[in-house]
């Protein structure tokens, strides 16, 4: 099977190099377009970029030269399908230029997150919401084959709502109150002084407890129409940034509005196998094969230990059980920069692909109005 051509923008930082990682040798993807900011653009990929990560940065894509960061400056052709890993400010400029330029922007960042037609998703948790996709300006600007934005959520929200979603159909979820322990990869290279973070605990990050309140909102909403009815439950985030390279490790309270016993709770996790039923016989080459894997042990579990599970796409909770002041206590666990980021963003597209959501996009088309607008 022919690969698709897929493009990431945002290519040398933490979450682009995920990307580069994830896509070698990728069965449906092939990486043809890297882009950065101006200070890597002309450079080659391998010049641009301080690599970070415990495996080789492959050959080919060290040669590459670095792209200008807009459609229009683009030399040759503009892959269809790009993969976003911006700062949220810089996001909210250029992703909808390459969404109105036709193509589909598979993105990382906050930036359209909560817009009412962008779809947030976990495909495990709320893959139906993709049919948002449909109503979008940018879409419908090219008579329905238009370019689009997909987003994935932050990357404590992901790990949380992995464990909850299971919980909120057995159970629906009352209240909770969530305290993480972020790694340091989480704030991007160099991201956190080594002096403010060695030996020490950092109980701020910026707008952090605010996007995880709000995105599990939307993420266990209901899909109404075209609009999402957010969840009707309190959560209340703490979040905290730790000594800890990579995985955020997040200690959760639950209330709930049926009564739950432990093994009830117990066989929602590991019976959640949302994605069996919806792509049938289908092999998604980045989905885990258990999402949510409890573990029994007393001190799990843990950052160094259980980040890899399901290749950095499972969540591992564990510690389960009774508190005092809510119903249910655990602690969950998963890789910040695969499970919550990169990764997060190659399952959408693979999904996005399945669902026959890739195909036809309007790249290079005239848009049937006069303008495209920029909404959101
Ligand atoms: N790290 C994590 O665990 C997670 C991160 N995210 C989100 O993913 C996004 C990227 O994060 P991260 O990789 O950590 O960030 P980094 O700071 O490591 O990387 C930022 C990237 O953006 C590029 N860039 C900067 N300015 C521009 C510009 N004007 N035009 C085009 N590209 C530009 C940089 O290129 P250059 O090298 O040329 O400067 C670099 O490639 C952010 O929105 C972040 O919040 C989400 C979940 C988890
Ligand atoms: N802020 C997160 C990572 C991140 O970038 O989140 P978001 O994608 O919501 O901006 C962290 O510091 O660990």
């Amino acid at each position: 099977m022919e690969r698709r051509k897929v493009g990431i923008l945002g290519a040398t930082g933490m979450v682009g190099q995920r990307f580069i990682q994830l896509l070698n040798n990728h069965p449906w993807f092939e990486i043809t377009w890297l882009a950065a900011s101006d200070r890597s653009a002309g450079k080659t990929f391998g010049e641009a970029c301080r690599w970070k990560l415990d495996t080789p940065l492959p050959k080919k894509i060290a040669e590459m030269t670095v792209q200008p960061n807009v459609p229009e400056l683009c030399e040759g052709e503009l892959p269809k399908i790009i993969f976003a890993a911006l700062d949220a400010d810089i996001a909210r400029d250029l992703e909808p230029r390459f969404a109105a330029a036709g193509c589909a922007v598979i993105s990382n960042s906050s930036a359209f997150r909560m817009v009412a037609d962008v779809p947030l998703v976990v495909p495990e948790v709320n893959a139906d919401h993709l049919d948002l996709i449909e109503t979008q300006s940018w879409r419908k600007a090219y008579g329905g084959k238009g370019g689009y934005i997909v987003t994935n959520p932050n990357c404590s929200a992901i790990g949380l709502v992995l464990a909850l979603k299971p919980l909120e159909e057995r159970f629906g979820i009352e209240s909770l109150f969530v305290s993480t322990m972020q790694a340091v990869s989480g704030a991007g290279y160099p991201g956190v002084a080594s002096l403010d973070i060695l030996g020490n605990v950092v109980p701020f990050i910026k707008n952090e407890e605010e996007k995880m309140q709000e995105e599990v909102g939307k993420l266990l909403g209901r899909l109404d129409g075209n609009r999402i009815e957010m969840l009707d439950a309190k959560v209340s985030a703490h979040c905290n940034r730790v000594a800890v390279e990579d995985g955020h490790t997040e200690c959760v309270s639950i209330k709930f509005k049926r009564k739950a016993t432990r093994e009830e709770i117990l066989a929602a996790w590991s019976e959640f196998a949302p994605l069996r039923h919806f792509v049938q016989d289908q092999h998604l080459p980045t989905a885990p094969e258990q999402p949510v894997e409890y573990d029994a042990a007393v001190d799990r579990p843990q950052p160094r230990l259980d980040r890899m599970r399901g290749r950095g796409m499972a969540a591992t909770v564990g510690r389960l059980r009774e508190c005092t002041l809510l119903d249910w206590k655990f602690v969950v666990l998963s890789h910040n920069t695969i499970r919550g980021a990169a990764g997060a963003a190659l399952l959408n597209a693979e999904v996005l692909a399945l669902l026959g959501k890739l195909d036809k996009l309007g790249v290079n088309a005239k848009p049937v109005a006069a303008q495209v607008a920029v909404t959101a």
